[in-house]
């Protein structure tokens, strides 16, 4: 049965919010609503989102509980920490998907050492294909949900690539984690390290020694998969390209297991997983066939003289790790069927 989804962005000048408009803008059960910003309320949208080409002519208005109120689901891509606020001035009936981290924290401990400041409460985490230690998947969770945190795109990646192993003991709970991300990872606002001439022809490591906001996320959605608290490292790296996450995660291998067990793990976790696609043995994810698709590309083995667990997987971070996952959040709290206006495509070369 077709249903017509009116649908507002919030933030719809900053990068997610371009992502989930183009596609949204191919959703077949979507009808575009409020288009909201911040400092650049007032001007078209065309300005900020030139390849938004049907939407050009809207004009972006304020952010506020007004222009978002009477939409059946309210997109937030707003900076940390300006969520709670406003969703909590929102009907309960709508759906409320944030793309940003206030409600990803389940621990008020955790949210308070990494971002700072009073919890606002955790919301059922986006990441529908994410194997949880009871049997399920985190989508049993998402279903006619009213609120939904989509994950960071780290954790998206990383989460996917290492779950299957922990929640089938393959490993232990101790994990190595070194992702190169794209620079719209970090958002459109002016950052000294993202300058031109600082990321161009380099590639460099930051939030080293485990200062990244995005490790305890990591450890919770692993934890969750395997039922035990997980050791994380998290080392990020940025590189220069506007699109793209590459995750290399690494854990010590549990006595007895090999590679078939472990491929065999995986295959079954991610048998059927529109999203999910583990590449045939021997060949690699990257993040180039991952561009402007939904799917997250995967790989996995075992380094037998080091004995780990080796896993690579590639996204786009706007895509699957952020837009794309929330529209299959969106889906998933509607009853549409979760792939609906999502496809696995990239664009290459
Ligand atoms: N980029 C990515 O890969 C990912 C991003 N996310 C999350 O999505 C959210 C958006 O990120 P991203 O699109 O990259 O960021 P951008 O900086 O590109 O965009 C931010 C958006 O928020 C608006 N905004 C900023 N300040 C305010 C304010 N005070 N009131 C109302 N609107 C405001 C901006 O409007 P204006 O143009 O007027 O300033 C813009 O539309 C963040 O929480 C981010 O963490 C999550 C996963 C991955
Ligand atoms: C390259 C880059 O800077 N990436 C961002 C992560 C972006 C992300 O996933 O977002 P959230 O802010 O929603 O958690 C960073 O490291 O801060």
């Amino acid at each position: 049965m077709r249903m017509t989804v009116r649908i507002a962005v919030a933030g719809a000048s900053g990068y997610a919010g371009g992502e989930l408009l183009r596609l949204l803008l191919t959703h077949p059960e979507v009808e575009i609503g409020a288009l909201t910003a911040g400092g650049n309320a007032g001007s078209r949208l065309g300005q900020h989102q030139p390849h938004l080409v049907p939407l050009a002519d809207r004009v972006l208005t304020e952010t506020t509980p007004a222009a978002l109120a009477d939409h059946d689901v309210v997109f937030l891509a707003l900076p940390h920490g300006h969520s709670a606020e406003l969703a909590a001035q929102l009907d309960e009936r709508t759906v409320v998907i944030d793309c940003g981290a206030d409600h990803r924290l389940t621990n008020p401990a955790d949210w308070q050492r990494w971002y700072g400041g009073e919890h606002s409460g955790s919301w059922p985490y986006g990441l529908p294909e994410l194997p949880l230690a009871d049997g399920r998947t985190q989508r049993d969770l998402l279903r006619g949900s009213r609120r939904v945190a989509v994950p960071g795109c780290y954790p998206t990646v990383s989460s996917l690539a290492l779950a299957p192993a922990l929640r089938e003991h393959l490993v232990r709970p101790e994990v190595v984690v070194v992702a190169v991300s794209g620079t719209s990872g970090a958002g459109k606002s002016l950052k000294p390290h993202l300058l031109g001439s600082e990321v161009m022809g380099s590639v460099s490591a930051y939030g080293v020694g485990g200062a990244h906001r995005h490790t305890p996320e990591l450890a919770q959605n692993l934890a969750a998969a395997g039922g035990t608290p997980v050791s994380v490292s998290f080392t990020p790296v940025l590189a220069p390209m506007p699109r793209g996450i590459l995750a290399t995660c690494t854990a010590p291998l549990a006595d007895g297991v090999d590679a078939d067990a472990v491929r065999a793990a995986y295959q079954k976790t991610y048998a059927d997983e529109p999203f999910v696609h583990l590449l045939p043995a021997g060949q690699w994810p990257t993040t180039a066939a991952t561009l402007g698709g939904n799917a997250l590309h995967l790989q996995v083995t075992v380094d037998a003289d080091a004995r780990r667990l080796v896993a690579v997987a590639a996204i786009d971070n706007l895509t699957k790790g952020t837009a794309g996952g929330a529209v299959q959040c969106m889906n998933l709290a509607l009853g549409l069927p979760e792939s609906t206006g999502l496809t696995t495509l990239g664009v290459a070369p």
